[in-house]
């Protein structure tokens, strides 16, 4: 069939359905492509609500990437159209929803499963990164499930450059690296700290420099106080993973292929992904 980037789409092309969730320019719904029976997840954004943000341009850049992504672990943005006060982005349905409402059912999750999940992202930040393209946000919130229990990052907070976006909103500090929170220059291991803090997450339910206090969060990631609770047990093999990662020194961090490499990985992770 034609190229779904060149047709025009608009809303009569799609049967709208359940809603999926609220982001915070607006809603998402499940719907129906008329002429293909292909089920996706139609974001809706409210353009006053873009502009009131100032976050038209960065929007229309995210999308300009993400459209031209493609990945087993990276969902798809397979086009997008607006009319008077909304846009719509046509992206791929994760039909198990948001991997964090998964990691709060399980509390946390074992190693074989954390293992796997983490070989799927270093998988898909090789490929980004291969393009010049860093995550810079990588949390639970962004990451979806796949039919087949794959995971998605599902993110419009891709950069083609670095820059310092700082998180004075209420966004949480808990994935950020020393360099972010010290707002200096950072590149694509940023990424390698923040699947590090994931790993940690996924294995104990909570991320590593959790804290009351914003001003806390903020001591114990610039001193990476990395500390592993008693429970649960966890293979000194992951410790030694994590502690590889969650590095000051952003030169010093494991490099993503030696994190596929790593013996956890190797013994944990399923190949299928
Ligand atoms: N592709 C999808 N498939 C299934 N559910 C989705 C999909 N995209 C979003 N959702 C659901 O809708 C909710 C809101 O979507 P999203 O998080 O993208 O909005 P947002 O928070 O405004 O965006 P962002 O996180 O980029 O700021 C998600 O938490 C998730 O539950
Ligand atoms: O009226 C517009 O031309 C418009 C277009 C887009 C847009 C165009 C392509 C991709 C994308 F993600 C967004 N975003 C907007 C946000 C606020 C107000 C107006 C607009
Ligand atoms: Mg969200």
């Amino acid at each position: 069939g034609e190229n779904n980037q060149t047709r025009r789409w608009t809303l009569a092309d799609f049967d709208v359905g359940k809603p999926l969730g609220r982001g915070k320019f607006g809603h998402v719904y499940a719907a129906r492509e008329k002429r293909s029976n292909h089920v996706v997840a139609l974001k809706v954004l409210f353009k006053n609500q873009l502009q009131q943000s100032q976050v038209e341009h960065q929007l229309r850049r995210e999308v300009e990437i993400q459209s031209h992504l493609r990945h087993p672990n990276i969902l798809r943005l397979y086009g997008y159209f607006y009319d008077q006060k909304r846009v719509y982005l046509i992206l791929e349905y994760a039909a198990k929803g948001e991997l964090y409402k998964e990691l709060q059912r399980c509390k946390y999750f074992s190693e074989r499963r954390a293992a796997t999940y983490v070989a799927s992202l270093a998988r898909a930040l090789i490929y980004c990164h291969g393009k010049h393209v860093i995550h810079r946000d990588i949390k639970p919130e962004n990451l979806l499930i796949g039919a087949q229990g794959e995971l998605k990052i599902a993110d419009f907070g891709w950069s083609v450059h670095t820059f310092n976006r700082r998180r004075t909103m209420c966004g949480t500090l808990d994935y950020l690296p020393p360099e972010m929170v010290e707002s200096v220059e950072h590149d694509a291991s940023v990424d390698i700290w923040s699947l590090g803090v994931l790993c940690y997450e996924f294995l104990y339910g909570v991320p590593p420099f959790e804290a009351m206090e914003h001003s806390d969060t903020y001591r114990r990631i610039v001193q990476v106080d990395l500390k592993f609770p008693p429970k649960p047990i966890i293979s000194a093999s992951a410790k030694d993973l994590i502690s590889q990662m969650l590095v000051k020194d952003s030169f010093k961090r494991l490099p993503l292929h030696k994190v596929l490499e790593h013996p956890w990985i190797i013994q944990n992770a399923d190949p299928s992904g």
